[in-house]
């Protein structure tokens, strides 16, 4: 089985003392930092913009995958590139020109992702799955942490895993919202590469062992 990913999700994360919870990541099993951006309009949240990324950036000793919740996404994809960024997610439903979105993405220097909203298909991605290095499968309707997960979401990677095989590609499946060690096995015995988790982690008594835990869940 190929190496499983844990992505923390800074959202949940102390904003009064950010720097200590990026060094506790730093120092933990996790292997990515998830950043997510909203801006208030594709999703009814706002969290955090440009100098905060360059804050996180400063300190992150980890792979930096940004996931966009934002509308006009092609607008900052190399301000994102450059902040150092190393994943940029971008929404199917947020995109005009999907496959221009990822190539810019990919000419920029960092590997590109899309995000699915629980309402959209997996089949929508018949024609660019082969261009995709991440799909973001949302497991709760985007804009805010701390929500139920969707269980719907099981079967969606399952359709998403037999069209990655079938187009014989290398997209890593990733999975965000409302994870935790209850449902992290059946994601991955699902298809799933990568889990995105933030109040999991950030809102136990021991963020360092739960992420432990989480891994021994999948392993
Ligand atoms: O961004 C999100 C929704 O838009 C995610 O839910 C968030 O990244 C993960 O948080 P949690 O694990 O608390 O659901």
């Amino acid at each position: 089985m190929s190496k499983k990913i844990i992505a923390p999700s800074l959202l949940a994360a102390n904003f009064a003392n950010l720097q200590h919870d990026i060094e506790m990541v730093n120092q933990s099993e996790a292997d990515w930092f998830h950043l997510d951006i909203m801006d208030g309009v594709y999703v009814p949240n706002i969290s955090f913009g440009m100098p905060v990324v360059k804050a996180i950036a400063k300190y992150a000793k980890k792979i930096l995958d940004a996931h966009l919740m934002i509308v006009e996404p092609d607008r900052y994809i190399q301000t994102f590139a450059d902040l150092g960024v190393n994943n940029l997610t971008v929404h199917y439903e947020a995109c005009t020109h999907l496959h221009r979105t990822i190539q810019a993405i990919k000419d920029a220097g960092m590997k590109a992702g899309v995000a699915l909203n629980p309402h959209t298909n997996i089949d929508l991605l018949e024609d660019t799955i082969s261009d995709i290095d991440i799909v973001c499968i949302m497991s709760v309707n985007p804009g805010f942490g701390g929500q139920s997960f969707i269980e719907n979401t099981y079967d969606k990677v399952k359709d998403l895993k037999s069209l990655i095989k079938a187009k014989k590609t290398k997209t890593l499946i990733e999975i965000d919202g409302g994870v935790t060690s209850k449902n992290a096995k059946k994601l991955v015995d699902a298809g799933a590469d990568i889990l995105v988790a933030g109040s999991f982690i950030f809102k136990s008594e021991n963020p360092p062992q739960t992420i432990i835990e989480l891994k021994n869940t999948i392993s």
